[in-house]
């Protein structure tokens, strides 16, 4: 089975950016490099009308990246910048494939003679149903749900188009057709799967597809696929399938190059042609078996939309009467793209990376009971504890029955082997022993952070000094790590007391903060007799309830510890 389908040439603006010697940008020294995270309450340009190989949305979500110098420069100055970087990312032959495509598309818009020209401009209120305007226009996350059905987990449906649009559509790619027909020109399918359907954002629809998905999608993808891109969306591939007995009949099982697909039913009469989901899948396990839990079949209507994930593995049955043609808008998120070439592991997305994650486990658990059970020397009670501690980041079942304990307002002191755990409400104490001396441990944390990636690469992958030497008191960093997914942080140094081998950071930025609105963590690495010991406390306060007492910050900084230790030990 062969699922990955290829994607069609996708186009790129057929504008050029204004000529270059018409710009002089400032000097950029290496201060003013993009910045990881986003200003965020930065308001970008809009690059619509500026002409240039790359898509307007790339640079204004690019923009918010910019160094804060760089912010209140002129679109043009900023455009320069940012140009010359994704030109630094775009080797050669893509540059050449896209100027070819901007030629392919630049010759069919100058001859094609549109039918209905109001299609090529967005005009919500003839193109959309009321109701789902309405969800839009309020865009929250509950007038969303009011129109939305989710018949299949991660498969929503919903009214969109009106049918006088559908009937508009259907017969602009008609007309489309038959000009390629009468002229013979050569055009490109929307990928290798189709004999049929035409690209939209080829014969000139692509500003408008542009704004359905910005203006539309993008607000329905934020609430329902954040966890897979769905909330930066910046790119799309927009395009029509054409089933029947004289088309395409159906379509093989495949996903989509795509974070977020709209399928919309343009109609006409037929019948068959059921879409059919078979489990959401990374790249890794997209040939993995289906669980019997994974299937779902849908029958499509015109008018309505199918929303899915890109990668949910799916494909269409025959058409077995009639012509089923459907409008497909693949919408991509770079960012996303980005952040996956760093998160080598696991995805918490798919379906199979979960099961292995829970069979790896469930192994761990068997084999620490054996362990246990097998030095006899523990008592009943330090057994049960001992699971607790260790399964801190493992289950979240433990850390529930925890919270209730916690709830009580209970200061626990759980002695279990090496480690030692203290759960106070707001407060939370892990300690371990380690076999390095104090001093050398404690000195990679102050002076020798550089080696945390080395010694840990699949928790940390980077370690920024943003502000300051980054080992003094006021030293700002940025770090890039994985907590399951991968994770930005900026830290403050709060406090160091080199006597004692102490120091405490304090988180100023980065997602954690959302819904931690304090986390202070201090590391203290202590002799007490024979044993040297490393011990992680953290303060934090969070942002609800609902907020988990976050054992996995704990657990992760305490197992890079020990990561660190077992370096030295061999160093
Ligand atoms: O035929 C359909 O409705 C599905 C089309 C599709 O999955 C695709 O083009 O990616
Ligand atoms: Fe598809």
């Amino acid at each position: 089975m062969s699922v990955n389908k290829v994607a069609g040439m996708d186009g790129k603006k057929d504008k050029r950016m204004p000529a270059e010697n018409h710009i002089v940008v400032p000097s950029i020294t290496s201060s003013q490099r993009l910045q990881l995270i986003p200003s965020m309450d930065h308001k970008p340009d809009n690059y619509e009308d500026m002409q240039s190989e790359f898509s307007p949305l790339l640079f204004s979500s690019l923009e918010r990246h910019l160094p804060p110098t760089l912010l209140n420069l002129s679109r043009d100055h900023k455009a320069h910048y940012m140009r010359q970087i994704l030109l630094r990312y775009s080797p050669t032959a893509e540059r050449a494939r896209v100027q070819k495509h901007r030629e392919y598309r630049q010759k069919i818009i100058s001859n094609y003679q549109p039918l209905h020209r109001e299609l090529y401009t967005m005009h919500a209120a003839s193109f959309f149903v009321p109701s789902f305007l309405k969800a839009v226009n309020e865009n929250t996350e509950k007038s969303f749900r009011s129109i939305v059905s989710e018949p299949f987990t991660g498969v929503l449906t919903f009214e969109m188009l009106q049918p006088r649009f559908c009937e508009m559509l259907l017969a602009e790619v008609e007309n489309f057709e038959k000009w390629v027909r009468e002229t013979k020109f050569r055009i490109m399918r929307p990928n290798t799967m189709n004999r049929f359907g035409v690209v939209l954002d080829d014969f000139g629809l692509e500003t408008m597809l542009d704004k359905l998905m910005e203006d539309f999608i993008l607000p329905i993808s934020r609430v329902f696929f954040s966890e897979v891109g769905g909330s930066t969306l910046d790119s799309h591939h927009g395009f029509v399938v054409e089933y029947g007995m004289d088309r395409d009949v159906d379509l093989g099982f495949h996903v989509d190059d795509a974070e977020v697909t709209l399928n919309v039913c343009l109609g006409k009469q037929f019948s068959g042609g059921e879409l059919f989901f078979r489990g959401v899948r990374c790249e890794k396990h997209v040939n993995a078996k289906t669980q019997s839990e994974e299937i779902f079949d849908y029958s499509h209507a015109a008018g309505r939309a199918v929303l899915h994930h890109g990668r949910h593995r799916h494909g269409a049955r025959a058409t077995t009467s009639g012509h089923r043609i459907n409008l497909l808008l693949w919408c991509r998120s770079s960012v996303f793209r980005e952040l996956r070439n760093h998160q080598k592991d696991l995805c918490s997305w798919c379906t199979e990376c979960q099961r292995e994650k829970k069979e790896r486990q469930r192994q761990r658990v068997a084999a620490i009971k054996l362990d246990l059970l097998r030095r006899g020397e523990a008592t009943m009670q330090k057994r049960f504890l001992a699971l607790q501690v260790i399964s801190i980041s493992m289950c979240m079942k433990y850390t529930d029955e925890m919270k209730r304990r916690n709830d009580k307002r209970l200061n626990m002191e759980q002695k279990v082997t090496s480690f030692v755990l203290k759960d106070y409400s707001n407060e939370l104490e892990l300690q371990t022993e380690i076999k390095s001396s104090p001093e050398k441990l404690f000195d990679v944390y102050k002076n020798k952070t550089f080696l945390l990636p080395k010694i840990s690469p699949h928790k940390l992958h980077s370690i920024k000094v943003l502000e300051g030497d980054g080992k003094s008191v006021g030293s700002i960093r940025l770090w890039t790590y994985n907590l399951g997914a991968p994770v930005i942080a900026k830290d403050k140094i709060d406090a160091i007391d080199e006597r004692n081998n102490s120091m405490t950071f304090e988180l100023i930025g980065g997602e954690v903060t959302k819904y931690l609105k304090n986390l202070k963590a201090t590391i203290e690495v202590t002799n007490e007799g024979a044993r040297n010991l490393v011990k992680w406390s953290l303060e934090y306060e969070k942002a609800n309830e609902d907020v988990p007492t976050p054992y996995s910050h704990l657990d992760y900084l305490v197992s890079v510890s020990r990561e660190v230790d077992a370096y030295l030990l061999k160093a």
